[in-house]
């Protein structure tokens, strides 16, 4: 494991975001620390994007404070981000993870040897000269974590990853997720597929209408939901 993160813990208190007169994170208090994965579940609609967006520094909340390691306005150097559907450069796999490595400040004559091994620990190894544009889409997001790995991020932050992908793909995607987790690195993750969150998350943060509805250690919330919310989100009600 990696030494205490300076990113972390990542703290959100009283973090409200608006969009003129729509609530999208209504007071949210909450601290991120390292640890086992962090699993964001909820309805559709109920913040789990916005939230993860505010934990990147990519949205500023109306009202309250996030704070990385005690900062308040710490650059984003080790954090890292993943969409659902990954842009891709329209250039070859090796290419996209050895201009991740240059944006990370890393010097030219050390990228070949770091892309080839970043390439290997997602098992794209013997696709390096392919066309980024032209992988599937599980092995896009492959290339995308590589890519988000090429940051030697502390907090990696991902949004549905999987959302679009079969099950191998699915699988493939989690794997590389459980070892980053197992390397030190804290893994925030939005999911629907409650499956997943069974294989992955050490807890779970349930969210409703933006709010934080309930949050515990994974078997917890998955086995002896505490509000009248996440029971009915796991019995498949509609929580709206
Ligand atoms: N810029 C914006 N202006 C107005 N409303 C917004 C804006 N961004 C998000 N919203 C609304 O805020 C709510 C939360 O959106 P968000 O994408 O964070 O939810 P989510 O839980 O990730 O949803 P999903 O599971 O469908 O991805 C939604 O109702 C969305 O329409």
């Amino acid at each position: 494991m990696r030494a205490p993160s300076s990113d972390l813990p990542l703290v959100l208190d009283g973090v409200t975001l608006q969009a003129g007169a729509t609530v999208i994170l209504d007071r949210l208090n909450l601290a991120i620390t390292p640890g086992a994965p962090t699993l964001i579940v909820g309805p559709n609609g109920s913040g789990k994007s916005t939230l993860l967006r505010i934990c990147m520094g990519l949205a500023a909340p109306s009202a309250g404070r996030v704070t990385w390691g005690g900062r308040p306005a710490s650059p984003p150097v080790r954090r890292a981000i993943l969409f659902q559907r990954p842009v891709m450069l329209r250039r070859t796999a090796a290419a996209n993870v050895a201009y991740a490595l240059a944006q990370a400040g890393m010097p030219h004559r050390e990228r070949a040897a770091r892309v080839a091994a970043l390439l290997e620990r997602v098992g794209l190894a013997d696709l390096a000269q392919r066309p980024a544009r032209r992988l599937s889409g599980g092995e896009q997001q492959r290339l995308a974590l590589a890519r988000a790995l090429a940051r030697d991020p502390e907090i990696l932050l991902l949004d549905e990853p999987t959302a679009s992908l079969d099950p191998a793909a699915t699988r493939g995607v989690e794997e590389i997720v459980l070892m980053a987790a197992q390397s030190g690195i804290k893994i925030v993750m939005a999911s629907h597929d409650l499956g997943q969150v069974r294989r992955l998350a050490g807890e779970v943060i349930f969210m409703v209408r933006g709010a934080l509805c309930e949050r515990g250690p994974a078997a917890d919330f998955l086995d002896h939901p505490t509000t009248q919310e996440a029971a009915a989100f796991l019995r498949g009600d509609l929580v709206i």
